[in-house]
């Protein structure tokens, strides 16, 4: 199912739940503003090369719009940018941040761009939307194939618009302002979401099998703590391939699964070989709504990516505190603090 029939369906759902007014469940549906830009740079060779970027802001009745921005050939276009940014005003909500929704990207591949022609193409992004972000509408942030860097480029051109404003981005590097914690933070984050919700079931990590796909940002150190914690991780994958342990057990055969790369890739095709009896989204809509109903029948218990992964968004916020406070926080706070905030957020999700 195409991701922003897949995502508005879920949200149609809580709607009803939640006994919505039709009129505010439509104004949900339609995002704030949609950008769409093109983006033109001279590659290394000196010939041009055409970009399509976005940025779709999704909501801000409840802050600035917060979201990433993602890098990919295949994944970004209008209905998946749309779907993303939906999924961070619900995110922003279940994390109790004082955030709206965006997402944002540019439709390119990193990995066949020299690190001069990927600052190009973000500098002339940042010239074509530098109006419509700012500290206190539009905050982005990384997300895939972006990183720290990227977010030092988008502070550098704004700032030749704005005048320096550390706080328009987070996920910088920690010379320009980014907080300790946020490189690893949506990983940290899955592996306290794992715990809450292992210990509602009364397991914990220790022993518990893991398998891992997408070893980037979130899936390596989701990997990293789940290893310290006692975790035992049978295989992780990548794009170009995946491993397994000596002890040879097939990748569908674990306790805890940690889908971590791209959306809808746990479908009709695959959820019934899944084994697995729990399923942690960190990667955003991995999991297809028709797989879902699949893998509900058989009493596999999905930990939505809202709540999953919403730790990166989180230590975001932290950061973008700590620059408008000119304050900052030492690692261990950061890291307490991201644990306070998704205990409670694993509890208040069930409440009425
Ligand atoms: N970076 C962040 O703070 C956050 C990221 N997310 C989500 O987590 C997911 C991963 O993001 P990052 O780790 O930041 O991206 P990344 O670009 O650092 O890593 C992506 C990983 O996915 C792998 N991958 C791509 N296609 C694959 C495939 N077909 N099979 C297996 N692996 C594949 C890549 O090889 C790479 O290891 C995305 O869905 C993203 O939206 C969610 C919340 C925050
Ligand atoms: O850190 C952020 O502001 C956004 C992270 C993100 O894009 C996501 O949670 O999907």
């Amino acid at each position: 199912m195409n991701a922003l029939a897949a995502t508005n369906r879920n949200f149609r759902l809580a709607a009803r739940l939640l006994g919505l007014d039709s009129k505010l469940e439509k104004s949900l549906l339609i995002p704030f503003r949609e950008i769409k830009v093109e983006c033109t740079i001279p590659q290394d060779d000196g010939t041009l090369a055409t970009f399509v970027g976005f940025r779709v802001q999704h909501d801000n009745a409840r802050g600035p719009m917060k979201g990433g921005i993602r890098y990919h050939p295949e994944i970004v276009e209008h209905d998946e940018v749309n779907a993303l940014a939906q999924l961070m005003t619900w995110k922003t909500a279940v994390a109790n941040i004082p955030y709206g929704g965006a997402k944002g990207g540019i439709g390119c591949d990193p990995g066949e761009l020299s690190t001069s022609e990927l600052e190009r193409l973000t500098r002339v992004f940042t010239q074509k939307i530098h109006d419509l972000i700012g500290i206190h509408t539009d905050v982005p942030a990384p997300d895939m194939g972006t990183g720290p860097q990227t977010m030092a480029w988008i502070l550098d051109e704004y700032s030749k618009f704005h005048g320096y404003s550390p706080a328009v981005v987070t996920g910088k590097p920690t010379d320009l302002g980014g907080s300790l914690g946020r490189d690893a933070a949506t990983g940290r984050g899955v592996v306290f979401a794992t715990e809450a919700l292992l210990n509602d079931h009364g397991k914990a990590i220790p022993g518990q099998k893991f398998v891992i796909q997408g070893f980037g940002n979130v899936g390596s150190w989701a990997a990293r703590l789940i290893h310290e914690k006692g975790g035992k991780i049978v295989a992780v994958s990548d794009v170009t391939g995946a491993i397994k342990n000596t002890n040879g057990i097939d990748i569908p055969n674990c306790d805890i699964l940690i889908p971590a790369a791209l959306g809808g890739i746990i479908n009709r095709e695959n959820a019934n070989d899944i084994k697995a009896k729990f399923i942690i989204e960190a990667a955003n809509h991995p999991t297809d709504p028709e797989a879902d109903e699949i893998l509900s029948k058989k009493g596999v218990v999905i930990l939505p990516d809202i709540y999953a992964n919403s730790g990166g968004v989180t230590v975001s916020y932290f950061e973008w505190v700590q620059n408008i406070q000119g304050f900052l926080w030492d690692e261990k706070k950061v890291n307490n603090e991201l644990k306070t905030y998704m205990t409670k957020a694993f509890k208040d999700v069930p409440e009425p």
